[in-house]
């Protein structure tokens, strides 16, 4: 019989705990490097993994691998690297620090740059790109829950080969593909919802039900589309849509919106974007890595990405707004 592959979770947040925590039901071997807090929740509550499909299973405290810190004499076949992107470079030397030369680390991120910086700080470990395209929200203590569809993405390349059967097994398929960039691109691009999302306070659902919101996110995306095509960098599809025409879509009148767009709609009522979490508890938001980088392609291009711009600055004032305390 052949041995439980081992997994090391760099970030146990809701990506790390989710993925983690399906793969270790599957079988794996599963250590999950997180914060104090989270991992006293874990501690106390065990994880909890449910989705649309019916998924309700348990991990029990006591069958659960938690560290502060990347625990040593580790040999991961694999690690997944879930930090927000503030976090990347820091995480990366951590993981350097600790793992042997050339283990592999994929990146399960969003934005376009994070295995550049990891593989700039860290250049002896094996980085690789991915994508998430599913929502994952915490409903309780230690309760993650996919609240929306879609397939995990990732780079070719072996040591991902060799995974992707588990990944399978537990219910989350890894799709390989030769270049992923046009998907982080297209990702990117569906990104741009997160801070209209984070700004509107409400779920993802309601807040794509409301055509003030939508006529927004049409605009970022407008907006980017323009500029990566400029650049002669099409993104990638990720919805049955080619994006001119979700574009168009996204402005229709809100009854007609809901009747083509239903398979868009396809999301938890409760779940919300990850920035939308970020600016609640008055975190650092990715705003940079997602806007930003929009802004940052018009400089290149020598264009402007006024609508990038203001969001950018927006979200800025609200996430360095002091917290007033009562
Ligand atoms: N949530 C979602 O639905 C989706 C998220 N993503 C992307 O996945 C990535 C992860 O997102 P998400 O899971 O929501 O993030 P979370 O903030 O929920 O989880 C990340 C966790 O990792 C912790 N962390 C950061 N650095 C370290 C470190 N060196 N050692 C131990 N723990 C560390 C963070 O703590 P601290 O806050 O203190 O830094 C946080 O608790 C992001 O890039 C996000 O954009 C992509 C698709 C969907
Ligand atoms: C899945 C999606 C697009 C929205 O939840 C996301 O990537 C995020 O929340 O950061």
């Amino acid at each position: 019989m052949k041995p439980a592959p081992r997994f090391l979770v760099m970030g146990a947040g809701s990506v790390g705990c989710y993925l983690g925590g399906c793969l270790q039901h599957a079988g794996a071997q599963v250590d999950f490097v997180g914060r104090p807090l989270v991992l006293q929740t874990l501690r106390t509550h065990g994880l909890r993994l449910s989705d649309r499909d019916g998924r309700n299973q348990f991990l029990a405290p006591a069958q659960l691998r938690l560290h502060e810190q990347v625990p040593t004499a580790c040999h991961p076949d694999l690690v997944l690297l879930c930090v927000k992107s503030r976090a990347t470079e820091a995480a990366a030397q951590e993981l350097e620090r600790h793992l042997a030369a050339g283990t592999p680390v994929l990146s399960l991120q969003n934005g376009l740059h994070n295995v550049t910086l990891a593989q700039a700080v860290a250049p002896g470990l094996n980085w690789l790109a991915g994508m998430v395209p599913f929502n994952i929200a915490e409903i309780g203590p230690g309760c993650f829950h996919r609240g929306s569809d879609g397939q995990l993405a990732a780079e070719e390349h072996a040591p991902l080969a060799r995974s992707a059967d588990w990944f399978a097994q537990a219910g989350v398929p890894l799709a390989l593909h030769a270049d992923l960039k046009p998907i982080q691109r297209g990702k990117l691009l569906l990104n741009l919802n997160n801070p209209v999302n984070a700004l509107s306070g409400l779920p993802l659902r309601a807040q794509l039900l409301d055509a003030g919101y939508r006529q927004q996110f049409a605009g970022l995306m407008r907006e980017a589309l323009a500029l990566m095509r400029l650049d002669g960098a099409e993104p990638a599809a990720l919805t049955p849509l080619p994006w001119n025409l979700l574009i168009r879509i996204l402005c229709l009148p809100t009854p007609l919106f809901r009747l083509i767009a239903a398979r868009l709609l396809r999301i938890d009522p409760q779940a919300r974007s990850s920035m939308a979490d970020d600016l609640a508890a008055g975190r650092p938001t990715e705003i940079d890595v997602l806007c930003g980088e929009i802004v940052r392609l018009a400089e290149r291009l020598g264009r402007r990405a006024p609508l990038n711009e203001a969001m950018v600055a927006r979200i800025q004032t609200l996430s360095t707004r002091p917290t007033t305390t009562p």
